[in-house]
C-alpha cells in the first residue's frame, strides 16, 4: 500500500454558537438553500437562547483537539493539528488559510461523524472545496479519514455507555425494558442516494447498532429510531421520530429505554435538547423509565482511534474494524448527491 506524506491533520466540525448574537447567523449558515422554513428556525434559536446561545459542540471540539495532540505527541505523530467548522467560527476557511501560511501542503481531515451520506460525509468535501477555493492557490490539499461506523474506538465506548445508562433503570423491570438507538433524521432521498449504492447511512447505522447491542445488552430488543427532523413538512425525512415511537413502545406494554445516540459523537445540542430535554419528558408523560445513554466526548478509545485513523494513512496499518459493510478511503464517485432544493411554493 503507498502512504502518502502527509504535512498536518485538520478537525473538521459543524460548529455552534457561542452567545445568543451568534444563533441567528450561525443557523442562516446551516440551512442555505436549503428551504428550512423561518418557523424551523425560530423554535430551534429558542433551543439554543435555552441554553444562552452558546452550543457545547465547539468546547467539545477544543477539548477533542487538546486530546487528539496530546494522544499524537505521546505516539510520535508528528502532524500539527487544526480545527475548522462548516457553520461556525473557527471556520474552515480561515484554518486553510492559517495551514497555507504555515507551509502545510497536504493535510488529512477528521470529520465527526462517523457515516456516510450527504450531510455526514458528502458535505465535509464539499466544506473543503469551498474552503480551498476561498484561499486560492497554496491552499493546502486536505483528505478525508474514512468513515469510522464500525471502528472499535466508535462501538466500545458507545456499548459502555449503553451499560452504564442501564445501571440506572430497576433491573426488575429488564424483561420490559428496550434499547433505542437514535440518529440525525435525514429526507428520505437522501437516504436513498446515500454511497455509491443507496441506502448507505441507514445500512452502517445499523451495522453500528447492532454491534453496540450484541456488545452491552444483547438480552434486549431493539430500535434504531430517528430525531432532529428539519425541513418542510411536506418534504419526507426518515421515521420514526424518536418521540412516536417512545408512544408506541409504552402502548405495547415496554417500561424503560435506554437511549443511545448512535448518530452522533458528542453530547451536542442535538442530544442535550432533544433527547435530554423533549424525548426525556415524552418518556416522562408515558410513565417511562428513561436514561440516555452518553457519546465518545473525548474517551481514550475515540481519541486512540482517531490517532490509528490517521496513521492507517500515514504508515499504511491495517483497518481496525468490526464490521462487514465496505470502507474506502476515497469515496466512489459519484455519490451522495446534495438534497433537491423544495420548488418554490406555486412553482
Ligand atoms: C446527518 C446529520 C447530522 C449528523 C452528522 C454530523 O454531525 O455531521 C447532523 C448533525 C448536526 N446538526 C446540527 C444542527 C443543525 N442541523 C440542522 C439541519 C439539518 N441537519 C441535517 C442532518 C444532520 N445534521 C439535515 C439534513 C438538516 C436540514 C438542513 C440541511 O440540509 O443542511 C439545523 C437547522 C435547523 C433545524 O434543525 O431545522 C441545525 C441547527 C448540529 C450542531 C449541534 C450543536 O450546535 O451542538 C450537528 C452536530
Ligand atoms: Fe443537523
Amino acid at each position: 500500500m503507498d502512504s502518502v506524506a502527509y504535512d498536518a491533520f485538520v478537525l473538521l466540525s459543524f460548529g455552534g454558537p457561542e452567545k445568543p448574537d451568534d444563533v441567528m447567523p450561525f443557523l442562516r449558515n446551516v440551512v442555505r438553500g436549503r428551504g428550512v422554513p423561518e418557523e424551523r428556525l425560530a423554535e430551534v434559536a429558542e433551543h439554543y437562547l435555552h441554553f444562552g446561545g452558546v452550543s457545547p459542540i465547539n468546547q467539545q471540539c477544543r477539548e477533542l483537539l487538546a486530546a487528539v495532540r496530546a494522544e499524537f505527541a505521546a505516539h510520535g505523530v508528528t502532524l500539527p493539528a487544526y480545527w475548522g467548522n462548516r457553520n461556525w467560527h473557527p471556520m474552515l476557511e480561515d484554518a486553510v488559510a492559517q495551514m497555507r501560511d504555515d507551509g502545510v501542503t497536504h493535510a488529512l481531515g477528521f470529520a465527526t461523524s462517523a457515516y456516510g451520506g450527504y450531510s455526514s460525509c458528502k458535505q465535509y468535501w464539499e466544506d473543503i472545496a469551498r474552503a480551498r477555493a476561498k484561499v486560492g492557490p497554496g491552499a493546502p490539499r486536505i483528505d478525508k479519514l474514512r468513515q469510522f461506523h464500525d471502528h472499535p474506538g466508535f462501538v466500545e465506548p458507545h456499548a459502555d455507555a449503553v451499560r452504564q445508562a442501564l445501571t440506572t433503570l430497576d433491573p426488575a423491570r429488564r424483561g420490559t425494558t428496550r434499547l433505542v438507538f437514535t440518529a440525525h433524521s435525514i429526507p428520505a432521498s437522501m437516504a436513498a442516494t446515500a454511497g455509491p449504492d443507496g441506502g448507505r447511512y441507514e445500512a452502517q447505522l445499523t451495522e453500528t447498532a447492532t454491534l453496540v447491542h450484541a456488545a452491552a445488552a444483547a438480552d434486549l430488543p431493539w430500535d434504531l429510531v430517528w430525531q432532529s427532523r428539519s425541513g418542510p413538512p411536506q418534504v419526507p425525512w426518515l421515521e420514526p421520530d424518536i418521540n412516536d415511537h417512545l408512544t408506541a413502545l409504552a402502548d405495547k406494554g415496554v417500561t424503560d429505554v435506554v437511549v443511545s445516540p448512535i448518530g452522533f459523537v458528542s453530547d451536542h445540542l442535538e442530544v442535550i435538547w432533544d433527547l435530554d430535554n423533549e424525548a426525556a419528558d415524552t418518556a416522562a408523560g408515558l410513565g417511562l423509565g428513561y436514561a440516555r445513554a452518553v457519546t465518545p466526548g473525548t474517551d481514550p478509545r475515540f481519541v486512540t482511534m482517531v490517532r490509528e485513523l490517521v496513521e492507517e494513512r500515514t504508515a499504511a496499518w491495517s483497518r481496525d474494524r468490526l464490521g462487514t459493510l465496505p470502507v474506502w478511503d476515497e469515496c466512489p464517485s459519484p455519490c451522495c448527491p446534495p438534497p433537491q432544493r423544495p420548488a418554490p411554493r406555486g412553482a
